[in-house]
Formats: C-alpha cells, structure tokens, sequence
C-alpha cells in the first residue's frame, strides 16, 4: 500500500515551498541594540562580538542613518560610561548632560522617526557591576527601584520612545510608570525585560560595557538574586503577568535560543507584545564558529532568528539584524 497522503508534494520545489511557509523574516522584527561610547571619531570593534562595535556619537549617527535606509526603525541604546564616573547609586545615568541623554538627542537629530528604546539598569553606571545599588553584600530593591524611576524620567525627557528596564528588580515597571506619568510622559512606552534569567550568554555584552560584576568582598559575584533561574518555566508566567498588570507595554524574554519554550508559553497567556532578546552569547556563538569554518554563518543566522519568530516573538532584539537586512533584501 502506498500512502494517500503525500507531505512532500508541498516541498516539492521552492515556489511551493514559499507559498506554503508559514513564518517570514522582515525588517519589521527588528529591533537594533547600539552601543555609545565617549570620544570623536570613535568606531571599536568588541573583541568578543566580532563586526559589532561601540561608536562615539558623530559616527553612532551614521549608523542610525545607515539602519534607516535598510528599514530597520527601532533601535535600543546602551552606553559605556568612563569609570571616573561610575557609584554605588549610578547617579550619572540621570545626568541630563550624560552619555545616553545625548546619544537619544543624536539618534532624533539625525532621524526623527527612528523608535528609540533606551537601555534601564545601573550596571553601566554602578562602580560595582550590578543593576541595582549595593548594601550589606545585597541588592537592595526599593532605593533601586528609585533610582530607575528617576533614570527613566530622564530618559524620557531626552527624547526617548520607550524605556526598557532590564535589572528585574520587584515593582519597578509600576515605580517607572508612576514616574512617568506624574511628569506627563504618557506617552513614553515601557518595553519590560519581564522573565530575563541569569544567563552565562551575556559575557561579550558586559566587554562591550565593561559592566561586569567586581570581584569584592561584600558585592554579589553574580545576579542570581534578581536575574531568574535558567531552571524554570511556570515562574516566567507569574513574571510576566506581574509587570503587565503594572503596565509594561511589550514584555520579553531573554536570552533567545535556549528559551523558546518560555517564548511559546508567554505567547500563548498573554496578548501583549513578545519581544525576544538574542544575546551577545548567542551572536559570538555563531560568529566564532563559522570564522572556524564549522558552522554556514548566514544560513545558521536565517534558522536562528526563524525559530525565534515561529516560538512567538512579535519582536527580535538581535545583533543579527544588520546582516539578515542585508541577506533578504
Ligand atoms: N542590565 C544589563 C543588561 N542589559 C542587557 C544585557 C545583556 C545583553 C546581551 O548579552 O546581549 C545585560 C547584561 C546583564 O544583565 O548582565
Ligand atoms: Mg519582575
């Protein structure tokens, strides 16, 4: 007996394949992470992410315009702040003079219309490396919660769309939000890191910032008291839910690929927008082998960011956006 039902009549050849194909990759899903650096003419290569870079504002404003004319439209800064001005409280992160204040104003200046989500957290900021300021050998949550509140607002009054925490501490997305809208930027969105799990993934992204955690005594090595545990799934949900109900306007799950399963599930409960977050981890990973020669860099990259959109993600925070732009265009 042969079979009635023939599957593979449907990938017979690629025009069937496409008609058929149930996910496509855009410029849409992209949202861009940019790293801003102090100084002129600065363009750095970071040694653990090869062909990404830190720029200094002049030629961060090329790039923006160069991201536009591909359609990429949104893009989510981080800065490299100097040492000299790093605390315990992160106090330069509400500069309204500082690194990131001026690299929004630069992005608005060259492109109006390109979405500017700014990076929430102390770590670049905090002389000891954590998202949250440091007592008593503990992140404490509520002053740090303040803190954000007060970082938020000036980011908002720089000109940025959307404020994007991404240190999990407890009741933050309410404390930014109440701070927000006291000043009148009800518009201003907030994009939540909601389930963010203490990934080894991030190692390039703290070279890129120099924002690791120092080894001292009385500093947490590590951010497993804030960050979740790369064990658990049910706990996402409760994470989630937490910070729409405290009015989170897009949730995320970070990192990507080994949380897929936690992409479907938030996709399934909730009907606010999934961003998904490919880390640094994950783009040395595939760099790395495919300059060994192991791996096929853009046909590995395309799969990647497929599976992450075909999990759930209404949203992808990749360092691959560039190069997929560039690949489907
Ligand atoms: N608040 C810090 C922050 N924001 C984004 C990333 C990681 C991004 C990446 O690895 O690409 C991190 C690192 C961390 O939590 O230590
Ligand atoms: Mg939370």
């Amino acid at each position: 007996m042969f079979p009635i039902r023939r599957n593979r009549r449907l990938r017979t050849n690629e025009a069937i394949r496409s008609l058929v194909r149930e996910t496509y990759i855009t410029p849409n899903d992209f949202l861009v992470p940019l790293f801003v650096v102090e100084g002129k003419g600065v363009k750095e290569e970071i040694a653990s992410m090869p062909n990404y870079y830190r720029y200094s504002l002049e030629l961060l404003k090329d790039e923006v315009k160069t991201l536009w004319s591909l359609g990429l439209k949104s893009v989510l800064l981080f800065v490299k702040v100097e040492d000299v001005l790093k605390d315990n409280k992160g106090t330069e992160a509400w500069n309204p003079n500082g690194l990131m204040q001026r690299a929004i104003k630069a992005v608005k200046d060259v492109c109006p219309d390109m979405l500017v989500m700014t990076d929430v957290a102390l770590d670049p900021y905090s002389s000891y490396g954590h998202d949250g300021i440091v007592e008593g050998g503990k992140i404490i949550n509520d002053a740090t919660v303040e803190a954000l509140a007060e970082m938020s607002l000036s980011h908002a009054e720089a000109g940025a769309n959307f404020v994007a925490p991404s240190d999990m501490m407890d009741g933050r997305i309410l404390g930014i939000r109440e701070a927000l809208d006291q000043s009148n930027f009800i518009d201003t969105g907030i994009m939540s890191y909601s389930a963010k799990y203490a990934s080894a993934f991030y190692g390039p992204f703290r070279d890129a910032l120099d924002s690791a955690p120092v080894d001292m005594v009385d500093v947490p090595k590590d951010k497993k008291t804030y960050q979740m545990d790369f064990a658990n799934r049910d706990e996402a949900i409760k994470e989630t839910e937490m910070d729409i109900n405290e009015g989170a306007d897009i949730v995320m799950v970070k990192p990507g690929l080994c949380y897929l399963d936690i992409v479907r599930d938030i996709k399934n409960t909730f009907d606010v927008p999934l961003a998904v977050y490919q880390v640094s981890g994950e783009y040395a990973m595939l760099k790395a082998a495919a300059e060994k020669g192991w791996l096929d860099h853009d046909a590995v990259m395309m799969e990647q960011v497929t599976s992450i959109k075909r999990a759930g993600a209404d949203i992808i925070a990749s360092y691959f956006a560039k190069d997929v732009v560039k690949l489907i265009s």
